[in-house]
């Protein structure tokens, strides 16, 4: 079976190495297209074994499976670019929630589904999201889900929590990565403590806080309740912690949600254009 990836930009690239490291995929069996061409030559670095192909419809000629892993917009007018080239046994698989199952299957006449992943997928962790289209056939549902299971936790979500979901999945490293900054910030401020040291001290301090969690020896409530010792010094920083983050974090989830209905409209009205003009 051959794979597909169109966008070797941050995730076409996580998607590949995690398809190649997890063993799901040969890399002799991995076929890459970029619009910069030079930017998808040079993971023949890391991965000799690789296809580089010069066009989109080389991609579509050679492969079962297709992950469109360009921008929403771009996700839209490269599936309108393949129409005409796919046949019912290919699978073509959107990686951003604005960008449905319908949208694929108002373009194309294919089988479709949708994959979100995570940068945490590069390490085999993590979960990844899965939609699917109305034709994909169960066995294509199946093939799907376990190749996601050797690099990730694979959950089929429903339309409706797929944003939030993708917030938690995907968005959740880059807030997280925030939050442990302002958290190193405010150690400098109030204690003077370098910078360098106070990363070293966050790093060490997750790297050890995702094993605990890996390991199930907590999850995330006992985990507080076994460092918070009554009384302690660590309930004191709680209750200051309790005063200033919780109402902060609904406003990160109407931000995500209004600029998905955003690109979701626009990937409607970009869809409509495509389809009515043929
Ligand atoms: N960055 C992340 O953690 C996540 C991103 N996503 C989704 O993945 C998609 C890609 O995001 P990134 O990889 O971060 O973006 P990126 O900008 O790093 O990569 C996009 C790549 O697509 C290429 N490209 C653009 N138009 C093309 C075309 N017509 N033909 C071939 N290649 C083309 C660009 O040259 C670039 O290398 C987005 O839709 C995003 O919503 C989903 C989950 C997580
Ligand atoms: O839905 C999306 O496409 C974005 C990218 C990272 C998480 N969500």
């Amino acid at each position: 079976m051959n794979w597909g990836i169109i966008g070797t930009g941050n995730m076409g690239t996580v998607i590949m190495n995690a398809l190649i490291k997890s063993n799901a995929v040969d890399e002799r069996n991995i076929y890459v297209n970029n619009r910069t061409f030079l930017k998808a030559y040079e993971l023949k670095e890391d991965y000799p074994g690789i296809h580089v192909l010069q066009t989109v419809d080389a991609i579509a000629d050679t492969c079962d499976v297709i992950f469109l892993c360009t921008k929403p917009k771009e996700i839209v007018s490269v599936a309108h670019r393949l129409n005409g080239q796919l046949n019912e046994k290919q699978l073509v698989v959107s990686i951003t929630s604005s960008v449905s199952v319908d949208h694929l299957e108002q373009l194309l006449g294919c089988q479709t589904a949708r994959m979100i992943p995570s940068i945490t997928n590069r390490v085999l962790q993590g979960t990844t999201l899965l939609t699917f289209g109305s034709t994909i056939t169960e066995e294509m549902k199946q093939m799907l889900t376990q190749t996601c299971k050797l690099f990730s936790s694979p959950l089929e979500i429903n339309d409706q929590y797929v944003r939030v979901a993708s917030d938690l999945v995907s968005c959740g490293p880059a807030f997280i990565s925030y939050l442990l900054q302002s958290m190193i910030k405010a150690a400098q401020e109030e204690t003077g403590i370098d910078e360098e040291t106070a990363t070293q001290l966050v790093e060490t301090m997750m790297i050890g806080y995702g094993k605990l969690l890996d390991e199930n020896l907590y999850d995330l409530n006992s985990l507080k309740e076994k460092v918070m010792v009554k009384g302690g010094i660590t309930g004191e920083g709680m209750k200051a912690l309790e005063l200033c983050v919780p109402n902060g974090l609904n406003e990160v989830f109407k931000a995500t949600h209004e600029k998905f209905y955003n690109e979701q409209n626009h990937a409607d009205e970009l869809v409509n254009q495509l389809t009515t003009k043929n």
